[in-house]
């Protein structure tokens, strides 16, 4: 008898401009990956062939989620979808940690509560930014204190807000955006950024689109991520012409572009997807959930 579980985490923009290791939203927009019983020690599917070996990320994570739960780890199938392009900036990586780490507590039926979730997926990731709202959904602060406890702060996000992703047809790494950034920060960019960073949450809380403006002039990591993106300045400008805000989305490339009525995130769209035809301009919403999952048996759902 076939036992599997299904586990569907939603894409997350981390950042969100001034938020650097902190900020992320989760979006309408959802990875799927079927956890199964196997004959064999692994197999892996719905993936290019270089992720499908012992490496693969949800499979650490779920063997890591094994580990912490002091179980043996089983032999499995992992089927992940392919429709979350990887490394866009839109948290592919978040999806695949959380992913294995709730497929593990599940196929023990010994589930994370939701500290140990994100401080495993945190220690996986390195930053909380894209597993935090994968995990709750929403627009998420968090960081890890001092005593090694997560620490989650979540806002509400105006409902008049339009939020359009636009997702270059390359990559960029995570771990080679990191690189580029200076190790240090000095006191006027810090001022500048907890300053703009409390106006961006007013906005993004309020629906005020001149405030999130404002609140999006990043200083720790977009002029240097922006070189990475050849096209960041011409969407820049075309984002301003149509009266949006624009930040890019984790470490990039994914570009996020925000509107505060439908009329411009519409007349934005087409000419986004007209100048940049090569790349998926996609309307996205705020997921309010976070990860999913359904265990069944033959088919038959057992519990969601
Ligand atoms: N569908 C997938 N299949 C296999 N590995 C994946 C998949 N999605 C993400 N990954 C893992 O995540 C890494 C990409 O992470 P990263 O560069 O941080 O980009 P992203 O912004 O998409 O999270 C890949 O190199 C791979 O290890
Ligand atoms: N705070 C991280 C976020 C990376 O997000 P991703 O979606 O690009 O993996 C960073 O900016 O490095």
């Amino acid at each position: 008898m076939t036992f599997s579980i299904t586990i569907a985490v939603p894409a997350t923009s981390a950042n969100v401009a001034v938020g650097f290791d902190t900020l992320g939203l989760a979006l309408n927009y959802r990875a799927t990956f079927i956890f199964s019983q196997s004959s064999q020690h692994l197999e892996i599917s719905g993936t290019e062939a270089k992720y499908q070996t012992s490496n693969n990320l949800a499979y650490r994570a779920f063997a890591k989620g094994c580990e912490y739960l002091e179980q043996p780890v089983p032999n499995i199938k992992i089927d992940m979808d392919k429709t979350l392009p990887i490394s866009r900036g839109i948290g592919s990586s978040a999806t695949c940690i959380v992913a294995g780490l709730v497929a593990a507590g599940k196929w023990y039926k010994q589930a994370f509560n939701n500290q140990e979730l994100i401080k495993l997926a945190t220690e996986m990731e390195g930053h909380p930014d894209n597993v935090v709202p994968a995990i709750l959904g929403g627009l998420q602060l968090s960081f890890i204190d001092d005593n090694n406890q997560p620490q989650v702060v979540s806002y509400h996000v105006a409902d008049n807000l339009r939020l359009i992703a636009m997702i270059p047809n390359y990559k960029v790494n995570t771990d080679e955006a990191r690189k580029i950034l200076p190790t240090s920060l000095n006191y006027a960019d810090a001022i500048h950024q907890v300053s703009h960073f409390g106006i961006l949450i007013h906005g993004l809380e309020s629906g005020n689109l001149a405030e999130i403006k404002l609140g999006m002039e990043d200083r720790m990591h977009e002029p240097y991520r922006s070189t990475l993106i050849p096209e960041f300045n011409q969407a820049k400008q075309i984002v301003n012409s149509h009266n949006g805000a624009l930040y890019i989305s984790g470490s990039g490339p994914t570009l996020m572009a925000i509107f505060d009525s439908h009329i411009h995130s519409k007349a934005f769209s087409n000419i986004a997807s007209d100048t940049f035809s090569s790349w998926q301009i996609r309307p996205v919403e705020i997921d309010a959930t976070g990860v999913q999952s359904e265990d069944s048996k033959l088919g038959k759902v057992l519990y969601r």
